[in-house]
């Protein structure tokens, strides 16, 4: 049976990368492949029903580089019939402002081409002032920080994972 989610991810010093390794893990590597996104296609988008859309926030609020330069390429994809998820890495006590920016940018570019949003997540147990993630209060996705809260990343993992399966339907 051919793998159900696609997983795609930039990363710049490795975090996002050991998250988007978890989310396979905890999913189980028969269902979700990894797709670096500095390697990947457009057409790699097709195979797939389900998404998983993985990036840290760089530069005081901008898509980490690999996303930055495929961003443009996403509007050759048709994501109408997709399930998307986002998750991303960020640093809520050194850029509070701007925590998380990344995947809100992508998340408003994906569903503007079509992509349903699934994945929302609390902002409880957080503390930062601003970020471009927020939707009615919640973020677009799963909000990973390896710089304060590591020791959380685990238990935040499976939760979200656990959510995901519901809410794919899978
Ligand atoms: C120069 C610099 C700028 C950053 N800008 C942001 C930012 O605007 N918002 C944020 O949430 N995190 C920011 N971060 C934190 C990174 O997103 C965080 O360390 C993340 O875990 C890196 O993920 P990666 O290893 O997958 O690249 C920044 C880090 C650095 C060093």
């Amino acid at each position: 049976m051919a793998k159900k989610i696609g997983l795609f991810y930039g990363t710049q010093t490795g975090r996002t990368e050991s998250v988007a390794e978890l989310i396979r893990d905890e999913f189980g590597s028969d269902v979700v492949t990894l797709h670096d996104i500095s390697q990947a296609d457009t057409t790699d988008f097709d195979e797939y029903q389900y998404l998983i859309v993985g990036c840290p926030t760089w530069n005081i609020g901008e898509l980490q580089s690999d996303w930055e330069g495929f961003y443009e390429d996403l509007n050759e994809i048709n994501f109408s019939g997709k399930s998307v998820a986002y998750f991303g890495a960020g640093d809520q006590a050194g850029y509070a402002d701007n925590f998380q920016d990344a995947i809100g940018i992508l998340e408003e570019k994906i569903s503007q081409k079509g992509g349903k949003t699934v994945g929302y997540w609390s902002t409880e147990g957080y503390d930062f002032n601003a970020s471009r993630a927020l939707r009615n209060d919640k973020f677009v996705g799963l909000a990973i920080d390896d710089d304060n809260q590591s020791d959380l990343t685990n238990e935040r993992v499976k939760a979200w994972v656990s959510q995901l399966k519901t809410e794919f339907g899978l």
